[in-house]
């Protein structure tokens, strides 16, 4: 099963074999449809690591603040982590748990998501507490808890304002190599979470992410900045309610063992981490 070869005090350890149970789904009619099984990686040949030993954060993670409240650890999570990460979200895209994340608005995007611990729907923002099939979404891992808490006590040691935050909700972005999220604000969360400025936190995974980000609407004022594999991106406080997109994925940025290793396809991976 998943990970439960590799266990060390010092790293991720995996075991959710029991996180999500299909009788606890509720009999509810949903009229969005529930999405195909898909696949993160290349092939089953490859076969889930135990040999690869390197904890977050890495020896390499160096940062830069980008704005009040608003930081990037680079290289903050160990490839062993990464690898972890996408195997565990390999698991649940088999499984059909991803969605199309379609914009009634007609805002554009183009990516696979899925949830855990609450559920979040591009078009109702948290309203649906159930996915599309009426099952609840499946808790976040607490190894992924514990890493993003871990990761926003560092940047806290850097910015003396960033506020704690406890994740109870992360959406899994999934980007093919034409990936693409408009132009918006994250403030779907509670008036309280906003107020408080607690802190996004944003875990990127395989090719490089050319993202967008700004206090203005307007496309020209944006920066930017490319988020390599294992960058972890924070924006809290008064950068909370930053605007942001990603505008592009770059092709064979990857590090090179995601690829030839583990079969990671050339698509980026997004886990954005809040709190309710
Ligand atoms: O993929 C990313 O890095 C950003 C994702 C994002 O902004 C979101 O899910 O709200
Ligand atoms: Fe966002």
């Amino acid at each position: 099963m998943l990970f439960e070869s590799i266990c060390r005090s010092s790293c991720l350890c995996w075991s959710l074999g029991d996180a999500f149970d299909v009788r606890l789904r509720r009999h509810i009619t949903f009229a969005k449809r529930v999405d195909k099984p898909f696949s993160l990686i290349y092939s089953d040949k490859y076969k889930v690591p135990n040999s690869v030993c390197e904890s977050t954060p890495s020896k390499l993670s160096t940062y830069r603040i980008l704005e009040p409240g608003m930081i990037l650890l680079e290289k903050y999570v160990s490839i062993k982590d990464q690898i972890d990460i996408i195997y565990e979200c390999e698991k649940w895209a088999k499984s059909g748990f991803f969605n199309h994340c379609d914009h009634q608005n007609g805002a554009k995007c183009k990516v696979m998501n899925m949830c855990f611990g609450r559920n979040w729907d591009p078009n109702t923002g948290y309203k649906e507490r159930y996915r599309s099939d009426g099952s609840e979404p499946p808790p976040i891992p607490y190894e992924l808890v514990s890493l993003v808490k871990a990761a926003v006590q560092d940047a806290q040691a850097i910015l003396k304002d960033l506020p704690s935050m406890h994740p109870d909700i992360c959406s899994v972005n999934y980007y093919p190599a034409n990936g693409f999220l408009h132009l918006h604000q994250d403030r779907d969360e509670s008036s309280d979470s906003l107020r408080r400025g607690l802190p996004v936190v944003s875990i990127s995974i395989g090719e490089c992410a050319t993202f967008l980000y700004g206090d203005t609407r307007i496309n020209k004022k944006l920066k930017r900045i490319f988020l390599y594999s294992g960058d972890v991106l924070i924006f809290g406080g008064k950068s909370r309610l930053i605007y942001h997109r990603v505008k592009q994925i770059s092709q064979y940025t990857s590090p090179v063992q995601l690829v030839t290793e583990f079969g990671l396809r050339n698509d980026r991976l997004s886990l954005t981490f809040r709190q309710f």
